[in-house]
């Protein structure tokens, strides 16, 4: 399959109140956290949503710092990012299928999260997905963020016809 193979983007969703979203990221490959982190900001701000960002040491700790901020009812959505490589040993499995399924769980429990941390074979891998102006996967998660946010402010009676299709 092509890196870059192109797949339908839903537009983005219009806000009538203050977005308020929270970058979560492991920078253990710091040139790919910045990358993501950059595309997330730009799609955040596309919404005119504020971010905050916190860092934490690795993928594993994503959720539960995400956890922790979502006790403290402060932010309307989260940006999950960060970056997994497979190394040597089955902690690559470890690592990206419990964070991942920590993230779904939160999002189950009615975080509104975006996930956005790598799973790749290789650095290379890793680039391109996280370049902005390549596969964007730090904007997309912001995205999918936002589209929660929609979705979920929609249900609640506090906007009208926004994540809605006739
Ligand atoms: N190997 C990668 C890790 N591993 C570290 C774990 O995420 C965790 O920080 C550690 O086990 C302590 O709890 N993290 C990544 O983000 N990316 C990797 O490739
Ligand atoms: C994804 C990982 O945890 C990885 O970096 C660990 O590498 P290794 O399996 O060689 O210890």
């Amino acid at each position: 399959m092509a890196a870059n193979e192109g797949h339908y983007t839903l537009p983005l969703p219009v806000f009538d109140k203050p977005v308020k979203l929270l970058i979560v990221v492991a920078p253990y490959y710091r040139d790919i956290a910045d990358n993501l982190i950059a595309g997330a900001r730009a799609m955040a701000a596309k919404c005119g949503a504020e971010v905050d960002l916190v860092e934490v040491p690795g993928a594993l700790e994503v959720p539960t710092a995400i956890a922790m901020a979502e006790r403290q009812a402060k932010y309307d959505g989260y940006v999950a990012l960060g970056c997994v490589i497979r190394g040597e040993t089955t902690h690559y499995d470890t690592v990206c299928n419990d964070s991942s399924r920590a993230l779904s769980l939160l999002g189950l429990q009615g975080a509104c999260i975006g996930n956005g941390i790598l799973t790749v074979e290789n650095k290379p891998q890793a680039e391109v997905r996280a370049d902005p102006m390549g596969q964007d996967k730090g904007g997309g998660a912001a995205a999918a963020a936002l589209h929660l946010i929609a979705l979920s402010r929609n249900w609640a009676g506090q906007t009208k016809g926004i994540g809605f299709r006739a």
